[in-house]
């Protein structure tokens, strides 16, 4: 709702009231149009001032609103009659002005804002574009290209860019209201004929088409296939070349196809899924609303490779002290170097101070003694990482909370060799660390609530979507990658070609394919995983035996391609060939090609002709079936907690709205025939035998994802 005073005897205020963030639901709209009826129907009021409350301007439509019948005023013509008001109308944003929030405040003859107010027109990021009027006005506000790079990315600019560009007049670091009161005791009684940005001619570049062809091939290069980016431009478009009315028209329009479309209900459910993650449960039923985090102000990180340079940096930047610990000299100081120059580009990039001071370097584990937490980020292997929990349990004050970063190992393990396990949690994090916002907080059977809650805390501080799942080899995100490697191998077996497998998952919307993503990774890592776990066997042998371990099917194809020394973009040649070692083009490489038809040969395989569908069914089937193996284990307490981890860790494409929900798209009972279609073609692949889950939901109707949890919970009392 929103509630009306008079201040200053001539100034309207209108207060938005729906906390937290002051959505525009039915009851606000209402309120508003009431609200502003009132105040200009007041004589006695000479301007209005319209804020949010609790310090938030408004956080734009309500997404909830969205799947369901819209009722109350629209806000077109809400937004109309305010800005054709004949008393001057103020908006004081505080906190955010997002989309239908911002396009309020554009509706508005002035704006004034806080210093620490965000503003933007994020729609693109839920499948949707500023349709009440944003993709007209703002053009016309700021310019057509600064217009674009807003809409299309949904980027959120600080107060002072948006004074920069000219969205807001006045940015006050003092009571946003009172200076907006004020100004609109100053402008009170002035001519509006130049504040209505409607009226405003759109700046039409001199090289508009130009303008457009080249931001319309860069965003559809860069959507994957999303519409969103795309329709945004073609609004924008509309602005700069149709009078206000007609580039209405086409907003509206545009918007009719994107608002019923899968893709922007693929992507409000990954907003919310994003937040739901944060109310994280653990089986013993402990969980976010009863476990209370332990302050963290001083944390050490233990290794200074790459993933522990990206850890120190990303604390650095959340603004806690850190001690970075690496025993070679040699490797601390080329660390040393590393860290500071990623912590002065990252200031340089996001305007500010690099964090430089915040930490301190040591060759010695003792330098730890005072931390409140100590994240270790030394070598993938177990015995080096017992060594250092012993050495850490020595040091530590008493309490620290020891935190292993890890792809896969086993955290229960490492916490046994502890006096405390109740203080080990994993924290996998995602390279580079200080860029990827992805973490997932991985609790043994020991570890303690309030050491998840913790670390889950900690991520959330760092800025990254933090996910709590059970510990099991591979956690969530890499179990489920290991079916999806595995099945593109056997594909290449069976006449595909690493070009044609990754041209596939790239068009789905993957940024890269697995191919050129494992180059990008180093193919190294995992053959070093395969060996450890007794898969890969040198050598070259044939027949069928060759191609089994532990009497499933095995494809030794990576593990031959690492024996050539070909290790990925680092050396030159992996799957594709690059034009040096570290060159990042990846070009068709005909050795791969004959390498691979030896091969087949050897084996005594024929190659068959392999489509795009066998290649999205065969990699993501595998990979989702895995997901619902996941929640039947209890190892992700839902569905959310999945999609989240791959649309933030793996590049699985956000207007797909991560495996699960994409699994529930194409509909649970395709997903499992396709699945038993496979499994009977290849019946030597356990992990392509539709799991118990999937056939439980079937059975009961294919329930959208929020009723998974249910289907699952009575599928455990009955076992
Ligand atoms: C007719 C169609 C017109 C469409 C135009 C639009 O306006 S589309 C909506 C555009 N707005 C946005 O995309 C903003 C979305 N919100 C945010 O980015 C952030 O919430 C925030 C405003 C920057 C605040 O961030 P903060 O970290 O402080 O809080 P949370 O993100 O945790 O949010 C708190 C709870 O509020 C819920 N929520 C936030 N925004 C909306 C919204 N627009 N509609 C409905 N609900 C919203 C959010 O879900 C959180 O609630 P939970 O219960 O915890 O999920």
């Amino acid at each position: 709702m929103a509630q009306y005073t008079r201040v200053s005897g001539v100034v309207g205020l209108i207060t938005l009231q729906n906390p937290p963030v002051n959505a525009l639901s039915a009851v606000v709209r209402q309120g508003i149009v009431d609200k502003v009826e009132t105040a200009l129907s007041d004589p006695k009021v000479k301007s209005v001032v319209i804020c949010g409350q609790n310090g938030n301007f408004c956080g734009g439509a309500d997404i909830k609103e969205f799947g369901t019948k819209m009722f109350g005023p629209p806000l077109i013509p809400m937004i109309h009659s305010i800005e054709a008001a004949n008393k001057p109308v103020v908006a004081a944003i505080e906190g955010s002005a997002l989309g239908g929030g911002l396009e309020l405040a554009l509706g508005c003859h002035y704006r004034i804002a806080h210093s620490k107010a965000r503003l933007g027109l994020p729609e693109v990021t839920l499948g949707l574009l500023p349709a009440a009027g944003g993709s007209q006005r703002l053009p016309r506000l700021i310019g057509v290209p600064a217009a674009l790079n807003l809409i299309t990315t949904g980027r959120h600019v600080t107060a002072a860019e948006a004074l920069q560009l000219g969205i807001v007049d006045q940015v006050t670091d003092h009571n946003t209201v009172d200076a907006a009161v004020k100004f609109a005791l100053s402008v009170a009684g002035r001519s509006l004929d130049a504040r209505r940005i409607s009226t405003y001619p759109c700046p039409r570049p001199s090289d508009l088409d130009a303008l457009f062809e080249e931001v319309m091939q860069k965003v559809r290069q860069s959507a994957r296939g999303a519409i969103a980016p795309v329709a945004c431009v073609q609004a924008v478009r509309a602005a700069a070349t149709l009078p206000y009315t007609q580039g209405m028209e086409r907003e509206k329009e545009l918007m009719a196809t994107l608002f019923t479309s899968g893709q922007a209900r693929a992507m409000q459910y990954i907003f919310f899924a994003q937040r739901a993650v944060g109310r994280w449960r653990m089986p013993s039923g402990a969980s976010w609303d009863t476990s209370k985090p332990r302050p963290v102000t001083k944390a050490a990180v233990i290794g200074l490779g790459t993933m522990g340079r990206g850890i120190a940096v990303a604390l650095a930047r959340a603004g806690l002290s850190v001690v970075a610990v690496e025993t070679q000299e040699k490797q601390l100081l080329e660390a040393k170097q590393a860290m500071s120059s990623m912590l002065e580009r990252g200031a340089k990039r996001r305007g500010g101070v690099p964090a430089l001071g915040l930490i301190s370097y040591s060759q010695s584990i003792q330098a730890a003694a005072d931390v409140d937490l100590v994240i270790e980020a030394v070598f993938e292997d177990m015995a080096l990482k017992i060594e250092v929990f012993k050495q850490l349990t020595a040091v530590c004050k008493p309490g620290t909370l020891l935190c292993t970063n890890t792809s896969g190992l086993d955290v229960d393990q490492l916490a046994s060799e502890t006096p405390n396990p109740e203080l080990v949690v994993g924290m996998h994090f995602f390279a580079p660390a200080h860029v990827m916002n992805l973490l997932e907080v991985v609790y043994g059977p020991r570890s303690s609530p309030q050491a998840v809650a913790t670390a889950m805390q900690l991520g959330k501080k760092m800025g990254k979507a933090s996910v709590a799942v059970g510990n099991c080899s591979g956690f969530v995100g890499n179990r489920m990658l290991k079916l999806y490697l595995e099945q593109a191998s056997f594909l290449l077996e069976e006449g595909a070609t690493p070009e044609l497998v990754d041209r596939a998952l790239e068009e789905f919307g993957f940024p890269m394919g697995v191919f050129r993503m494992s180059d990008l990774s180093g193919l190294d890592v995992g053959w070093r995983v395969r060996k450890a776990a007794g898969l890969a066997e040198p050598g070259e042998a044939s027949g069928p035996s060759a191609r089994i371990r532990k009497g499933y099917r095995y494809s030794p194809i990576g593990d031959l391609v690492c024996e050539q020394g070909r290790f990925g973009q680092k050396t030159g040649r992996g799957w594709y060939q690059y034009e040096k070692p570290g060159s990042r083009v990846a070009r068709s490489d005909p050795w791969m090609h004959s390498f691979l038809e030896q091969y087949r040969a050897r084996h005594g395989l024929v190659a068959r002709s392999i489509d795009h569908q066998e290649v999205l069914e065969r990699c993501l089937y595998s990979l989702i079936n895995e997901g619902f193996r996941i929640l039947e284990d209890g190892i992700a307490a839902g569905p959310e907690d999945i999609d989240v981890i791959y649309v933030f860790g793996y590049g699985w494409p956000r207007h797909r709205g991560g495996p699960m929900f994409y699994a529930s798209m194409v509909g649970l009972a395709k997903v499992l025939e396709r699945l038993e279609h496979y499994h009977q073609a290849h019946p030597d692949v356990p992990n392509l035998q539709p799991c118990s889950l999937l056939r439980r939901l079937v059975a009961s109707g294919s329930p959208p994802v929020h009723m998974w949890r249910e289907v699952r919970k009575k599928l455990h009392s009955q076992l």
